[in-house]
């Protein structure tokens, strides 16, 4: 207690039994806090932070698998770490990082699922009556006609031989939008706009935030150029049938496995593949990561790899930074923690 740092905004701290620490705000600093918000107005209540650009990676289920509570967390916590940048005024990219590559998904047979594909299409172009129920499958198609009509009646749509178009203006910056194709089929920018537009008469909704779902399969093509340079760095060694990254730092951590025996990459070299992509592409300067605490080897490791690389930098006072928010494990009805990675089905 005595060796904490002392603030302005703490009036005193105490320890209340075992694991339990009160911290008493200072009612001073709450008052000063209040009075500079109600003078100079809410907004510059929030903190001002010197990084301009956030990537906020949650949700993130796999798709092969079960989804579960912890990814309902990740959810619900990444959000409000997005939220509460946003209000800082730092442009958050938000990620769903969805599982949607390796073992998993091709366990799945990707051969079935295109097959079942192939079927249900032969079936849409060739029943009527099962055609009809499909199109009506999606929630907003009942929309699409009213909210199409709208932008008609402003002049916005254009009948071009094949497919309606919607022109948009905007100093002729963007490129026209497909409203329908030329099979007469709604495009999905059209059910985009019929999702907004009944969204916002109906439901009354201020704020709608669409999340970009960049799953692991994204930064595939990326992979080569993050091995590579970690290699050029004499980073990456073969060990047996792998190729391991021997991470230093005082061998606190253990190595990081790159390849899997049979040459294929791993959900690690997914992973730096992605965070290569978000420095050098997407240019952010605070990635942050939100998974249950069981991942947390995984993300030392990774952020160690980056480090030795010189991704990143050995102070982590300095951007760019990544940060994993670890939140409690899931436990299953068996009281073991639900691994979607190793579920069996
Ligand atoms: N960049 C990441 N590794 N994000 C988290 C991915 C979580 C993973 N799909 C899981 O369900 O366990």
């Amino acid at each position: 207690m005595l060796n904490l740092p002392t603030s302005d905004m703490i009036e005193s701290c105490s320890i209340a039994g075992p694991g339990f620490i009160n911290v008493k705000l200072s009612t001073q600093w709450i008052a000063k806090r209040i009075q500079n918000m109600l003078t100079d107005g809410i907004d510059t209540w929030a903190p001002r932070l010197s990084v301009k650009r956030a990537i906020v990676d949650f949700s993130s289920p796999n798709i092969a698998k079960e989804m579960h509570v912890g990814h309902l967390r990740s959810t619900i916590i990444g959000d409000t770490i997005a939220r509460m940048l946003e209000y800082s005024k730092v442009d958050v990219l938000r990620r769903n990082h969805v599982g949607d590559w390796g073992t998993q998904v091709t366990d799945q047979d990707i051969g079935e699922l295109e097959l079942f594909y192939k079927v249900s299409k032969q079936r849409f172009d060739g029943d009527d009556e099962f055609k009809k129920r499909a199109q009506k499958a999606s929630f907003y198609n009942p929309y699409i006609p009213l909210d199409l009509k709208e932008l008609n009646d402003k002049g916005l749509i254009k009948d071009d031989e094949g497919p309606k178009v919607i022109k948009i203006i905007e100093g002729k910056k963007a490129l026209p939008l497909v409203a329908t194709e030329k099979d007469g089929h709604y495009s999905y920018a059209s059910i985009d706009l019929a999702a907004l537009w009944s969204r916002l008469p109906e439901e009354e909704v201020k704020w709608i935030i669409f999340v970009t779902l960049q799953g692991e399969s994204l930064n595939n093509t990326y992979i080569p150029f993050a091995l590579e340079e970690l290699d050029d760095k004499g980073l990456i060694e073969d060990d047996k049938d792998t190729k391991v990254i021997k991470i230093i730092e005082g061998n606190k951590v253990p190595p990081l496995l790159v390849t899997k025996t049979d040459g294929g990459d791993n959900y690690a070299s997914t992973e730096l593949a992605a965070l290569w992509y978000r420095l050098n592409e997407e240019k952010a300067e605070w990635i942050i990561y939100v998974t249950d605490v069981g991942q947390r080897e995984h993300f030392k490791k990774i952020f160690a790899a980056a480090k030795s690389a010189g991704w990143l930098p050995a102070d982590e006072s300095k951007y760019p930074k990544t940060s994993h928010v670890g939140f409690g494990l899931v436990l299953g009805d068996n009281g073991k923690r639900f691994r979607t990675r190793s579920m069996k089905w």
